[in-house]
């Protein structure tokens, strides 16, 4: 019998929402999303700060919880912050989460996310196809979105089996593959997450957010599989709940009633009664 995902992290779905503290998390992020990201953390009741000069690292890092990278938009000055934080984290021993936006397109940005691996940050992150890319798969992603193909269930499976023999070699590291189905695999274990709904792939930032909420989890205390698995089925929730009221409405209202559940969901005690997935 597999144990479903709201047995294995019991007490964490029921202490975690509504937050009883306030992480302040900083993001180094893309311009796309990044007003998206900073609400996103303020509807949760978390706090954003999107610093990304070194020179302010010494003085910042002693305030922060948590440390957001994402790799969305690559410039020269964002590349060496990126490293340059990702570095300083691991010093501190600030809890960080990397996105691995774009990876499945381009050398460059998987060249970051492999330095950024050796720091052995708490989560690394991306949608299925770019995950796929990073652990050395054969990926259809094109650009930042992922592909359909990579969903199979024996791409799925493999997947798995690639990001075992990863945690075998960075074993403080969880990584996290989302789309239809979400795979988060750890040293500790391996569990698939099936909340959401399709439409999440019609808006911008929802990967994003998903990283900036983890890292928000981990700056209160959370554990890096607790911060994942809490997230992506918090998140997921709130837009199945956005997708019941929002009969009638396009994608651009279905963004909207998505983004206010993160405020309002964390209230229904009930919410957990939703969430689907188990271990595997
Ligand atoms: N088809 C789907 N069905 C259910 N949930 C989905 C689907 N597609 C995405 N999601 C959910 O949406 C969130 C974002 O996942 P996705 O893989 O789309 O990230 P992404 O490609 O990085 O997004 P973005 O580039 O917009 O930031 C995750 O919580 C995931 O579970
Ligand atoms: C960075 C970026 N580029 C196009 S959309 C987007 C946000 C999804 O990550
Ligand atoms: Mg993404």
């Amino acid at each position: 019998m597999t144990q479903s995902i709201t047995e294995v992290f019991a007490d964490a779905f029921k202490t975690t929402f509504p937050l009883k503290s306030s992480p302040l998390v900083d993001c180094i992020t893309n311009p796309v999303t990044i007003e998206s990201m900073a609400n996103a953390l303020l509807y949760i009741d978390a706090k954003p700060v999107m610093a990304d000069l070194p020179e302010e690292f010494p003085e910042l890092f002693t305030q922060i919880d948590a440390l957001l990278l994402n790799l969305g938009h690559i410039s020269p000055e964002r590349k060496d912050s990126l490293l340059a934080a990702g570095r300083y984290a691991a010093e501190t021993h600030k809890p960080a989460v990397v996105d691995l936006v774009g990876v499945a397109a381009t050398q460059l940005r998987y060249d970051i996310g492999q330095q950024l691996l050796q720091n052995h940050p708490n989560v690394i992150k991306g949608n299925i196809s770019e995950v796929r890319r990073f652990a050395g798969l054969k990926s259809t992603g094109r650009g930042v979105d992922g592909s359909q193909l990579d969903q199979s269930v024996t791409a799925l499976a493999e997947l798995t089996k690639a990001l075992q023999e990863l945690t075998e070699r960075f074993p403080n590291t969880t990584f996290l593959a989302t789309g239809e189905t979400d795979l988060v695999v750890s040293a500790k274990g391996q569990w698939r997450l099936e909340n959401g709904v399709p439409q999440l792939d019609r808006f911008t930032g929802t990967g994003d957010i998903v990283g900036a909420l983890t890292a928000a989890l981990l700056g209160i205390g959370l554990s890096n599989d607790e911060a994942v698995v809490l997230t992506v089925s918090y998140f997921n929730c709130c837009a199945e709940v956005a997708a019941a009221q929002n009969t009638a409405g396009g994608i651009a209202s279905f963004r909207e009633k998505t983004l206010d559940q993160l405020s309002l969901l964390a209230d229904q005690a009930d919410w957990v009664k939703m969430v689907k997935g188990e271990a595997l």
